[in-house]
């Protein structure tokens, strides 16, 4: 049997930031510092995690990180008053407001407050929309971690039957959009799904995104396929039964290592992409 390939997300991750390093240094000689905002609302211990973990990336590249956190009992009027803020706000260049937002939060209209120039985690329908054409800036960073991962290990696309299980407006739907423009011929399953196991066994990529611990089964995939788990369960958990998975996969990303550390590196790309495009517009 050919060699399995543990697609390391901390190397890829490792070489992205190597390479924004250099252009981080270039902008700041230029006169202006990149600035990502993160909003986080609430106390979720592993939301605050992540977020936590976005700034400190940008620290350690020289991009500035303006940590918001609100309480969980604001109401969705203060949330849009606060992203209003940071689109006026000249010196910062992107946004992340950190999903999911309490349930009483209008979770849509807080992303759809982003300006678009600023929406360097693609949350909006504007950037989704652009993403789906294929001309957008800023597609959603775990979507275009995916796509950064097999790229980087020159897994084929084009042709190759994808598919996504789940359908979220910022990971399952956007990501089917970018195998969709690379010419793979793409399924998108979902909870209504009927015989799941037996769609996922026809998939040359697998594409796990349903927010369910070891939800794939290692008997849905086909010798050979590449399985590229974007879960992000507590404990550390992908949506893949990894080890089971792992027997008949030709690729697989592991959790953690995997989808996630490339996710913040996208996140810090595009936050640079916007810092250079302000520059270019000074
Ligand atoms: N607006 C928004 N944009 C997001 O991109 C977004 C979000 N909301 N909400 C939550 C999910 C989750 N997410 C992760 C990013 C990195 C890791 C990551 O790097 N994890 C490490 C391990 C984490 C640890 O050590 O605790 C790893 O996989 O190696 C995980 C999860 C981004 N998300």
């Amino acid at each position: 049997m050919e060699n399995k390939l543990i697609l390391d997300g901390s190397r890829v991750a490792a070489e992205i930031k190597e390479q924004l390093k250099k252009r981080v240094d270039s902008i700041i000689s230029k006169g202006i510092t990149p600035c990502l905002a993160t909003v986080l609302v609430g106390d979720d211990p592993s939301s605050a995690t992540y977020v936590k973990m976005k700034g400190n990336a940008c620290e350690k590249l020289g991009i500035i990180s303006k940590r918001i956190h609100l309480s969980a009992d604001i109401t969705t009027e203060d949330l849009l008053n606060t992203i209003h803020e940071l689109n006026q706000d000249e010196n910062v260049h992107g946004i992340l407001l950190q999903h999911p937002v309490p349930s009483h939060i209008d979770e849509r209209a807080a992303f759809e407050a982003i300006d678009i120039e600023k929406d360097v985690d693609g949350v909006t329908s504007w950037g989704f929309g652009q993403t789906s054409f294929g001309f957008g800036s800023y597609p959603s960073c775990t979507p275009a971690a995916i796509m950064a991962i097999m790229d980087f290990y020159d897994i084929a696309i084009e042709g190759k039957h994808a598919v996504v299980v789940g359908r979220s407006p910022i990971l399952g739907k956007p990501v089917s959009m970018l195998l969709l423009n690379r010419n793979a011929t793409v399924t998108t399953c979902h909870s209504y799904t009927q015989k799941l196991g037996e769609i996922v066994k026809q998939a040359d990529i697998v594409v796990a995104a349903v927010g369910k611990p070891k939800f794939i089964q290692g008997d849905w995939i086909k010798q050979g396929a590449v399985v590229m788990d974007a879960g992000y369960n507590p404990g550390n958990i992908g949506d893949a039964d990894y080890e089971a998975c792992e027997k008949n996969a030709g690729a697989i990303t592991p959790v953690p290592k995997g989808v996630g550390p490339v996710t913040i590196a996208m996140l810090l790309k595009h936050t640079v992409d916007a810092a250079e495009k302000k520059l270019e517009n000074k």
